[in-house]
Parts: structure tokens; sequence; C-alpha cells
């Protein structure tokens, strides 16, 4: 991230531009002010001194040359005079004139300080010397050389000879300088004056130029500080001509640029916010949806499994300080196994939903229904004080369900197998209160259908015998002579010849127990047990026949139960034709007894296999007719010989006209498909005067025989009238 743009502090702020330049300027002028005083002082100094240095040596000379012939005759007063006449003469201190042995002849002081001695060997040989002797003072001394004329007493000329060179005398002239000194101070002082004005002005008018020229520096450096924090609306306006317009007009581009350029970065970063708010929208509702599915049976809507168990989890940490007691209800629905295979998937889905809705109706607020699966819901109901409340929270839910369903045309009686546990009497945590309530559930089906029941450790037990079924089931598979047959005939109705024997199958553990099929045979088909078991039972069946025909027993066919795993089993119909093949059994001797259930789980493939079935040879009873919910327009497809009347309307039929009527119409229905009939659990000669009325073909039950061995029924066969035919012969239908 970049760093915000931070001015320096005033007390740390670096000299600026202006002040640079000025300084630079100002430095600059008096640097050459003081180059040119100095060197107008020293000009001034030296153009004095040659000044008065010129003029002493023009009066010592002038002395020397017009004290030629004063000196020459030795005439002093003329040397005064001449003396005298310097006195005008501002700048001479001194004068004197010196004899040529160096004594003082005439002297004159204009000032009061005194003159200096000058030794003989100061005196030049020729000409002029001069000396300055401090202070203000410069001293000159001249020779006075002897004249090459003199005048003439007469006329006033006369020539003497060439003159020799030794001299006549010497001059002493000291002149004082301060004068002199006095006009180039005066000079310096003035010009000094003018160069500090000049200067003073030149200063002011450099500042002032530089501000004017660091101005728009200054305009920028502002404008590029706003810029720096963030505000990109600036508009520079540099008044310059020069490279600095220049700059100002780069400035305000690139200020323009990046002002576009935030605008567009704006854009994208409103639009990539929208994009990142709209997607974390999207992937929190997904998130939500997700979770929510994870949570939910997407059949009902209902918390699933998952949720349930969390749920109850919080209820059991609730509980642990509250003290609240939770009730678990495990629900199972009665029969709805079959109403989903005989009337399909689609069917079964509406009424488990219809299910879930009146569930979450019957229960009070806070309480909680989930499925769990299948036809299972299970319910957590907080807070309850004791059974009886939850007894009645189970017969609510039943009541709920009292009338029938109306669907696809069809109107079903739901019924409800409930298990309840309850927290803490039957455990304290999840697992346990799930495990028992479903153990209550098992319990209350096996009670009766429709009613509930509360989890005893008993329970335990029982789930364990049912284990040890299954186990048991697994040996009795190897184990010759545990599993075995009994056969109940199947007679005409009229006459009492027997037409088929029903193989039913016993279980014998090697301890003795008998255990019936209704008891085990469930539990075979949950484990998948059945389809060894059953091949077991078509194959002793097959081997019982081709006995009985070996041994010339008037038996036409043998019924063996198909449960429906068995007949959904891969090759189901290979070990049908196997079975046979092995035994030599005619197919036409063996009837399947399917249940509705078997044929209209899935109708196409199960129409497929029984023509297959039907192909072998082999006969096929519809067993249980009336109890599921087969549809007529399957009936009428399916490739079936016999229709078997379930035992529960055969019972009804002498007090319930409806059963009676049931009856009847099966009986017609089937006849007019061309397919006999049979009535299963006869009991009573009321119950055959009824089936006799409805027209039904044969009869099979406890009043005309109970299943029996193979060596029973060999006996039964082999009797010259048997008890059916005495009961339904010709002398018996008198009290028919
Ligand atoms: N898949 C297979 N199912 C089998 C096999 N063996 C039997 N079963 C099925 O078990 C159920 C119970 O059978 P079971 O206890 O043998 O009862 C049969 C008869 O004993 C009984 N019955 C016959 N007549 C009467 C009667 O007058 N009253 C009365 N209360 N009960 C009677 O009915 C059972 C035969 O019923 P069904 O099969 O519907 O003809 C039962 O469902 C058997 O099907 C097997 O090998 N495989």
């Amino acid at each position: 991230m970049a760093k915000p743009y931070l001015p320096f502090p005033l007390a740390v702020r670096p000299m600026g531009i202006a002040a640079k330049l000025s300084l630079l300027a100002v430095s600059t002028i008096l640097l050459t002010a003081v180059a040119i005083g100095v060197a107008v002082i020293r000009t001034q100094s030296k153009l004095a001194f040659d000044a008065l240095k010129g003029h002493g040596e023009a009066v010592v000379s002038m002395l020397a040359q017009s004290g030629e012939f004063p000196l020459y005759s030795a005439n002093r007063p003329a040397l005064t005079q001449m003396l005298g006449g310097l006195a005008d003469n501002k700048d001479i201190a001194y004068a004197a004139f010196y004899g040529a042995d160096h004594t003082l002849l005439v002297e004159r002081r204009f000032r009061s300080s005194a003159p200096a001695r000058v030794k003989p060997a100061d005196w030049p040989a020729r000409g002029v010397s001069h000396r300055s002797l401090g202070g203000d003072q410069l001293e000159f001394l001249a020779v006075v050389k002897p004249p090459a004329r003199v005048p003439d007493e007469d006329d006033g000329e006369a020539f003497v000879g060439a003159p020799d060179d030794a001299p006549l005398g010497y001059v002493q002239l000291t002149l004082s300088s301060a004068r002199a000194k006095g006009e180039a101070l005066s000079f310096i002082n003035e010009t000094a004056r003018f160069a500090i004005v000049v200067t003073a002005l030149a200063i002011v008018l450099t500042t002032l130029f530089t501000r004017r020229l660091v101005q728009p520096l200054r305009d920028l450096s502002r404008a590029a500080r706003e810029v720096a924090e963030g505000r990109l609306g600036q508009t520079v306006q540099i008044s310059s001509t020069d490279e600095l317009a220049d700059l100002g007009r780069a400035f305000q581009h690139m200020v323009d640029s990046l002002g576009a350029s935030r605008a567009r970065l704006l854009e994208y970063q409103n639009l990539l916010e929208d994009r990142v708010q709209s997607r974390t929208r999207e992937l929190e509702q997904a998130t939500a949806q997700a979770l929510d599915l994870a949570q939910r049976d997407t059949l009902t809507g209902l918390p699933n499994r998952a949720h349930f168990t969390a749920m109850l989890e919080q209820a059991l940490v609730a509980h642990a300080s509250s003290g609240e007691r939770i009730a678990v209800l495990f629900l199972d629905l009665d029969l709805f196994k079959r109403i989903n295979d005989t009337l399909g998937h689609q069917t079964g889905d509406t009424l488990l939903q219809h299910i879930a809705e009146a569930l979450r109706g019957a229960l009070r607020d806070g309480d909680l229904v989930a499925r769990f699966g299948g036809d299972e819901f299970v319910i957590l109901a907080r807070d309850v004080r004791n059974t009886e409340q939850v007894s009645g929270i189970a017969r609510r839910i039943l009541n709920a369900f009292l009338t029938p369903v109306e669907l696809a045309g069809h109107s079903f009686k739901v019924g409800f197998s409930i298990g309840i546990s309850i927290c803490p009497d039957h455990g304290n945590d999840a697992a346990n209160l799930l495990k028992n309530a479903d153990l209550a559930m098992y319990a209350s089906k096996e009670a009766g259908r429709g009613g509930y029941r509360f989890y005893t450790p008993d329970l335990n037990q029982r789930a364990m015998d049912r284990l040890n079924i299954e186990n048991g089931l697994r040996r009795a598979l190897d184990n010759e002579g545990e599993l075995i047959l009994e056969y109940q005939p199947q007679v005409e109705l009229n006459g009492g010849r027997m037409v088929s024997a029903e193989a039913l199958l016993r279980w014998k553990t090697p301890e003795g127990t008998v255990i019936s099929p209704g008891r085990f045979i469930p539990i075979a088909e949950e484990t998948g047990l059945i389809v060894p078991i059953g091949e077991k039972v078509l194959r002793n069946a097959c081997a019982t026949l081709a006995r009985w025909r070996a041994a010339g027993l008037p038996l036409p066919r043998i019924a063996v139960n198909i449960a429906a795993p068995q007949f959904e089993s891969r090759n189901f119909g290979d070990t049908v034709a196997r079975a046979l093949a092995d035994y030599n059994v005619p197919p036409d001797r063996l009837e399947l007894e399917l249940t509705e259930s078997v044929i209209v789980r899935d109708a196409e493939s199960a129409l497929r296999e029984m023509a297959r079935l039907k192909e072998l040879g082999v006969s096929i009873a519809l067993d249980d007719f009336g109890t599921g919910y087969s549809s007529l327009s399957y009936l009428s497809r399916m490739p079936i010989d016999l229709v078997k009347i379930d035992r529960a309307f055969v019972m009804r039929s002498t007090d319930d006209d409806n059963a009676r009527t049931i009856v009847r119409s099966i009986v017609a229905l089937s006849h007019a498909l061309r397919h006999k009939v049979v009535a299963e659990g006869v009991e009573t000669r009321a119950q055959l005067t009824q089936l006799r009325r409805a027209g039904c073909d044969y009869v099979q039950g406890f009043l005309l025989a109970r299943p029996m061995s193979e060596a029973a029924l060999t006996a039964w066969l082999s009797s010259e009238v048997t008890p059916a035919e005495a009961l339904l012969g010709d002398k018996a239908n008198e009290w028919i």
C-alpha cells in the first residue's frame, strides 16, 4: 500500500527553492558587491597613492630644479622663499634643502609632525626617490645637480662649462596623504552607499523575481500534494510561458489522466465489489442450501437423520443442566412397502409427503419430526413430564391418520407402529435412545400394527433373538434336517379331489424348537437369506413331487411360495428350470405362488419374468389376492393360472357382506379372465358354503387338511377316500 503523502513538519521543513535561489542570488550579489568594493577601494587607494606620489615627485623635482642656482650660489633666502611658496599646497607637510654634505640649509614645516631624519645612505645618487614613513606620510628625496648654465652677472647668463656629476645639494619633501586618503575614503563611501542601494535593490528584485519564478513550482507542489491526498479535481494554472508552463500542462494532463484512471478504477472497483458481493451472496445461498440439503430429507423437506441426531444431542446437553425429560418416538409406516411396491414409488413418495405434512401438524411447538429414510419417521418431544403425556403424543399421531388418505384413485388407511424411549429412563445419549425407540417400534409392529409401545429392557433380548434367528438360519441352510417342508392340500370344491399341495417351510432347530415361518420368513427376507432358502425349498419340493410321481400317487401339482427378493434375484428362471430338470419334474406340475407385491413392484420387468416362467411351462398363482393394491389392468395382463383369495376375506365372508361381495367379485373377475380361483384359510363349513355360492374352484384350509409331513401326505394320498373327498364328495353335498 502506498504511504500517505506527509509534508515536512514546519520545524524540520527544509529551505524552499525560492529561499535557496534568493540566498544564492543575494550571496552572489553581496560577493560581487564586496569584490567590486574591494577592487574600487584598492584602485582608488592606488590612484590616490599614485597621484600623491606623482604630485610629490613633481614638487620635489621642481624644487630640485628650482634650487639649482640658489644652492649653487648658496642663496639661502631664495631657498627659504622657494619653500615658502609651497605653503598653499595642502599635502606638503615638510620641505628642506640640504647642502652637498647633507647639512640642512633651510627647512619649512607645514604640519606639526616631526620630519624624518635622513641618513646619508638614504639620499639617492641621482633623480628622485621616495619612501613611506608610516602613518600618513610619504617622503621624497631628490638630488640637486649643478646647472648646465649659470647666469652671468652682466648679461644674466653665463656658461661655466659643463657641470660635473657632483650634487649641489638635496631636497627633502614630506607629503601628507591624509587629504588624498580622505578624498578616497569619501569616494569609497559614496560608492559604497550607491553599491548598498543597488545591492538592496538587486536583492529585492531578485527575491521578487525568484518568488515569481518559483510560484508555478509552488502551485505545482500544492497541486501535487492535493493529488497525493487523493483530490484529483485539481486545475493547475501556470501563468508563465516557459518550461514551467510545459511542466504545468504535463502535470495537468497527468492529473486528468490520473483522474480518468481513478474513475475507471473506481468503476471497476465498484463492479468488482458488486460482483464479489453477488458471488458472496450466491456462495452464502449455496452454502446455506447445501447445509440445508445436508440437513434435510429432499422428499419431505423434514430434517434428516444427521440433523435430528444433532438436535437430539443438543437437547440432551440442555437436559443435563435443566433435568427436563426428552422422548424419542420412532414411527414406522405399516404396510408402506406393499403400497410402494404395488402402486409404484411415485405414489409412495406422494404418500410420504402427505404423512410428513400431517405429522408436522400433529406436533406441539418445539417438538421436531424427521425422516430417517424409507417409511421411518422420528419425533423428538422436549420437556415431557411423564409417560402419560408421551402416550398422548403417540395417540394424537395415530389419530391424525384415522381418516383414509386418497391417492392416485386409491384410499389408504395409514397406520404407524410407534416405539418410544425416554431420557433419562431409557438412555442418556442419542445413539441409545434411538436404538431403544427402534426396538420398541419393532415390538409394537410385532404386537399388531397401528399401536405404540415404550422401550423395556427385555426388547434387547428380542433384538438378540432376531439376531439369533438370522445366525440360526445361516446355519440351518447347511444343516440337513433343520429346514423341512410340510404340505397342505388344495382340493376341488366340488368333490374334494386334490389338485395341488402347497409346500410350507418349517424350521426345527437342533435343540428341537420349532420356529414358525411367520417369524423367520420376514427376517430371511430382510437379510436376503430368503434367496438360498427359497431355492432349497423349490428343489426339495421338486424332489418330493418326483418321489410321489415315482410312487404313482395321484398328485397333479405342487405349489411353492416365492418371496419378492427371490423372484427379483438374478437368474430366478434358470433356478426354476434347473430344479425341474434335476428332478425330472414336468413344468406343468409346478405352481409358483407369487404375491401381488412381487408382481407389481416393477410391473413391466415382472411381467417379462412371468412370461419367461410361463414359457418354461410352470403354473403361476397370485397369492393373498385382495390385500395388495395391484391394478386391475395389470391383473388382465398377468399370465397367471390361479388367483388365491386371501384368508382374511374367506374368514369374514360368513358375517361381513362386504367381504362376501369381495370374494364373489374376485371369483367373477378371475373367471372372466379365465383364471381358476382357490380360497385359502377355509376353517368352517359356513365358509365352504359361501365359497361354493361364489363359484370358487378350489379350497385350502384346516377344515380340509392342515399342513403335514411328506410321509403324512403320502398316506393321505394313498387313502381310498381322502378326508377332503369325504367332506366335499357327492355324499357330502347334502349339508353344504
Ligand atoms: N417365501 C416363502 N414363504 C413361505 C414358505 N413357507 C411358508 N411361507 C409363508 O409363511 C407364512 C406363514 O406360513 P405358515 O405358518 O406355514 O402358514 C400357512 C398355513 O399354515 C396357513 N393356513 C392354511 N390354512 C389355514 C387355515 O385354515 N387357517 C389358518 N389360520 N391358517 C391357515 O396359511 C399359510 C399359507 O398361506 P399362503 O402362503 O398365503 O397360502 C405364509 O405367508 C406363507 O406363505 C416358503 O417356503 N417360502
